[in-house]
C-alpha cells in the first residue's frame, strides 16, 4: 500500500530533495538535545587529545535524522566520512578493502549495519577494537593469519533495527544512541528552515498543522512540506498559510489525527480483539504487512505516544486507543459504539 506519510521507500528524486533539504550545521540540526549536548562533549574531548572519536551506534524508526547526525558529526570533526551499507558490504574481502583505505581519523558510516553477514561482522570486532585486520590466507591445516594495522578511525553504525545487531557487535560501539521522536514544535522549527530553502515563507500555525500530521518524523514533515508548497506554488502564493496547508493536506488524504492509514488499520485491528493480546505474525498477516515493517516502522511511534502496549503475549489497544475510536474499553460497560473513521 502505498503510503502518504512514507518513511522508508524514498524514491531516487525524492532522495535528492532530501540531501537539499538536510541540515549542513549543528544549529540547523533541531531537537534530539540530549544526544547533541552528549556528542559535543565527545567531539571536544576527543579533538582535544587528538585521538579518533569512539565508535557510535545510532538506532531508531526510519526518518528520525541518524544520516544526517553522522554526516555532521564528520563536519565537526573535520574529517572524511566513508558510507556504506550493511547489505552492500557482501564478502569479507570488501569490508577489508574498505577498511584499508581508510585514513587516520575518517568516519566510516555504515547503515543498516544489522543486515551485515556473520563472517564480515567477524573482520569488524578486531578492526573496532585494536584497528587490527586479521585476514586468513589459504585454509585447512595450512593456514595463516596475517594481521595488519590500520589506522585510528570511527565507526558510526545507523540501525532501525538495534535488536537484531548481535550482542558482540553492540557492545563495540563505544556511544549508543537512541533517537526520539520529535516534538510538534521541534518539527514546526524544521519545516520553517526547510520552508526558507525552497524560497517560501511558512507561516507560524502553518508550520505547526504540518508537524502535527508527520508522525514525529522530520521526513515525513518534509515531504509534507513539498506537497504543501506545490499546492501554494500553483496559487502563485510565497507564503505557507493554514488554510492551504489544511487543504493540501486533505486533499494527499493525511488524517488530522496525525496517524496514517497505517496505523488506523493496526489500531482498529487491535480494538477489534477487544482486548485480547495479538501477536506479531497474527497482525502482519491481517495487514499483508511484513513483521519488519511493523516492529520498525508502524508501531514506535503508537508505542511512544501510548496507544498501543508489548506484553508478553502480544500487542494491545491502550485505553486511549479505545477513546479515540469512541469506544468503551473491554471490560468496562458498553454505553455508546461508533467509530470516527
Ligand atoms: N534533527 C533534524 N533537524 C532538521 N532536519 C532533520 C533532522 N533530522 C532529520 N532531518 C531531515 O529529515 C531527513 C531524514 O533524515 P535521515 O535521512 O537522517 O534519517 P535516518 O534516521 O537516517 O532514516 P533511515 O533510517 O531511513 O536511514 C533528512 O534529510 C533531514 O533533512
Ligand atoms: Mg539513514
Amino acid at each position: 500500500m502505498e503510503r502518504v506519510v512514507e518513511v522508508e521507500q524514498v524514491s531516487f528524486e525524492e532522495d535528492n530533495a532530501e540531501v537539499n533539504l538536510r541540515p549542513s550545521s549543528w544549529d540547523d540540526y533541531i531537537g534530539q538535545e540530549k544526544i547533541k549536548k552528549n556528542l559535543k562533549v565527545f567531539i571536544e574531548a576527543s579533538k582535544k587529545r587528538g585521538e579518533a572519536l569512539d565508535h557510535i551506534l545510532f538506532y531508531g524508526p526510519p526518518g528520525l535524522g541518524k544520516t544526517t547526525i553522522s554526516y555532521l558529526i564528520s563536519n565537526e570533526m573535520n574529517s572524511n566520512i566513508k558510507v556504506t551499507a550493511g547489505p552492500m558490504i557482501e564478502k569479507s574481502g570488501d569490508l577489508a578493502a574498505i577498511l584499508t583505505n581508510l585514513e587516520e581519523g575518517d568516519i566510516l558510516f555504515i547503515d543498516e549495519i544489522h543486515r551485515l553477514s556473520p563472517a564480515v561482522e567477524e573482520i569488524l570486532y578486531p578492526a573496532m577494537e585494536d584497528y587490527r585486520l586479521d585476514i586468513i590466507i589459504g585454509s585447512g591445516p595450512a593456514a595463516q593469519t596475517v594481521k595488519i594495522d590500520l589506522p585510528r578511525f570511527t565507526l558510526i553504525g545507523a540501525t532501525t533495527r538495534a535488536g537484531m545487531l548481535s550482542n558482540p557487535l553492540r557492545e563495540r560501539f563505544g556511544m549508543h544512541f537512541r533517537m526520539q521522536f520529535y516534538t510538534f514544535e521541534e518539527l514546526a522549527k524544521i519545516i520553517q528552515k526547510a520552508s526558507i530553502k525552497l524560497d517560501k515563507f511558512c507561516e507560524d500555525n502553518a508550520a505547526l498543522e504540518v508537524s502535527k500530521r508527520s508522525r514525529g518524523t522530520p521526513r515525513v514533515a518534509l515531504r509534507l512540506l513539498r506537497r504543501v508548497r506545490d499546492f501554494a506554488e500553483v496559487e502563485n502564493e510565497n507564503t505557507i498559510k493554514i488554510e492551504r496547508c489544511k487543504y493540501a493536506l486533505d486533499e494527499l488524504g493525511v488524517n488530522d489525527t496525525g496517524f496514517d492509514e497505517m496505523d488506523i488499520n493496526l489500531l482498529e485491528l487491535l480494538v477489534s480483539n477487544k482486548g485480547k493480546p495479538m501477536g506479531l505474525s497474527t497482525i502482519a498477516a491481517a495487514l499483508s504487512e511484513d513483521e519488519g515493517t511493523i516492529e520498525d516502522a508502524i508501531e514506535p511511534y503508537l508505542l511512544a505516544n501510548g496507544y498501543i502496549e508489548r506484553t508478553a503475549r502480544g500487542r494491545v489497544a491502550s485505553v486511549k486507543t479505545y477513546e479515540l475510536f469512541r469506544l468503551n474499553y473491554p471490560g468496562s460497560e458498553k454505553l455508546d459504539e461508533g467509530t470516527l473513521f
